[in-house]
């Protein structure tokens, strides 16, 4: 099975309510989708979002990232090589990530298809049920307790709670969404950013002392500030997850030996896809350190990528943020995992599963 063209299209969802984060806001999900088409007719899809305040990611710089650097040495290679496909990829050029993601969850679809195999088996099979948590925005504190009662009421049982705009209102917005659904779901926090180490630790503490028990709190601070991530760590109970602190294995590890960290997210559109991904829950395992899985406002093809490693890797990935399509107003892939609410399902379908994706709009 050897690669012979690679093609793009959009996809362009409506959210049901406006995703709202201290980086940024948007009411659509919009990522490019890759087409890595092969010699024996057989097509492996994969996707990136554009998410710029993150990753430095542009639609424009996924699609020349993929035609100029990424394609060209893709093109002639056979998919049973997967390892020297992934490292074409990855050095193909710095950064990228998104771009390198696209096209690796593309390469691994085919992968799993070359062997009739669904992907989680390949990567070492597992049990095939995940259940993640949904996002409530940062937003007026009725709203969000609106937003989280909802939540709850669809059988979500971890909220995650999206702050780091106002250190005081966000420590009334926890509280109160802590008080509306307290014992019926766990509530972990996402500053994205926002706080400075010593607010951070001013507001959960402050939180601490009034009983709210967190499951975790992520990127408190700035991604660069790696001492204000230690010196969070160091002063709260709550644990600390590092989401835009880390993107790659080396940053995983010095992140690690510096405890600067509790937890890592590991985001297929941060690591450049699946290969480095994997070698972070492995990194992780051997650390003894916890890992979530999450996503970016991606729709189901990547997300699928991200729960059948998941299931793999259950022995580091504890933690599932693959919201991404619930998000979403509608599914537009068929095929890929069964969303059902809160649980995830693979299924035993070759690669990724991906049948169809219906209203892709092209790409010059
Ligand atoms: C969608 C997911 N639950 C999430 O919250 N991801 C954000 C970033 C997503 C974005 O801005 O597109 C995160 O974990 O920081
Ligand atoms: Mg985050």
């Amino acid at each position: 099975m050897k690669i012979t063209d690679i093609q793009f299209g959009m996809l362009r969802v409506p959210l049901k309510t406006p995703f709202k984060t201290a980086l940024r806001t948007v009411d659509r999900v919009e990522d490019i989708v890759v087409m890595v088409h092969t010699d024996t007719g057989h097509v492996g899809y994969g996707e990136a979002p554009a998410t710029a305040v993150i990753t430095g990611d542009t639609h424009g710089s996924i699609i020349d990232a993929i035609r100029q650097y990424i394609a060209p040495r893709l093109i002639g290679q056979d998919v049973a090589n997967l390892n020297r496909i992934t490292q074409s990829i990855q050095g193909a050029m710095e950064k990228n990530s998104s771009a390198k993601a696209a096209v690796e969850i593309a390469v691994y679809d085919l992968w799993g298809q070359l062997y009739g195999a669904p992907l989680y088996k390949l990567l070492g099979g597992g049990d095939p049920v995940i259940t993640t948590d949904i996002t409530i925005s940062v937003d007026y504190i009725d709203k969000m307790v609106a937003d989280s009662l909802a939540a709850v009421e669809r059988g979500f049982e971890s909220l995650k709670i999206k702050v780091g705009k106002d250190i005081g209102v966000d420590i009334e917005r926890v509280k109160a969404i802590h008080a509306a659904v307290e014992g019926r779901a766990l509530l972990r926090l996402d500053a994205n950013q926002g706080w400075t180490a010593k607010q951070a630790v001013y507001a959960l503490q402050t939180l601490e002392d009034a009983g709210v028990k967190l499951e975790l709190v992520e990127q408190p601070v700035k991604a660069r500030d790696l001492a204000g991530m230690r010196y969070v760590t160091e002063r709260v109970h709550t644990p600390v997850m590092a989401d835009e602190s880390v993107f790659g294995p080396q940053e995983v590890i010095d992140l690690i030996r510096m405890r600067a960290a509790d937890i890592i997210n590991i985001k297929l559109m941060k690591t450049g896809g699946l290969s480095n991904a994997i070698r972070i829950a492995d990194i992780a395992s051997l650390y003894g350190v916890e890992c979530m899985i999450g996503c970016m406002l991606e729709a189901a093809i990547s997300v699928t990528a991200a729960v059948h490693l998941a299931v793999a890797k259950a022995d580091a990935i504890t933690k599932v943020d693959l919201d991404g399509p619930s998000l979403a107003q509608f599914n537009p892939v068929d095929g890929g995992v069964i969303f059902d609410e809160s649980e995830i399902s693979v299924t035993d379908a070759p690669g990724l599963g991906i049948r169809e994706i219906r209203g892709l709009e092209p790409v010059a």
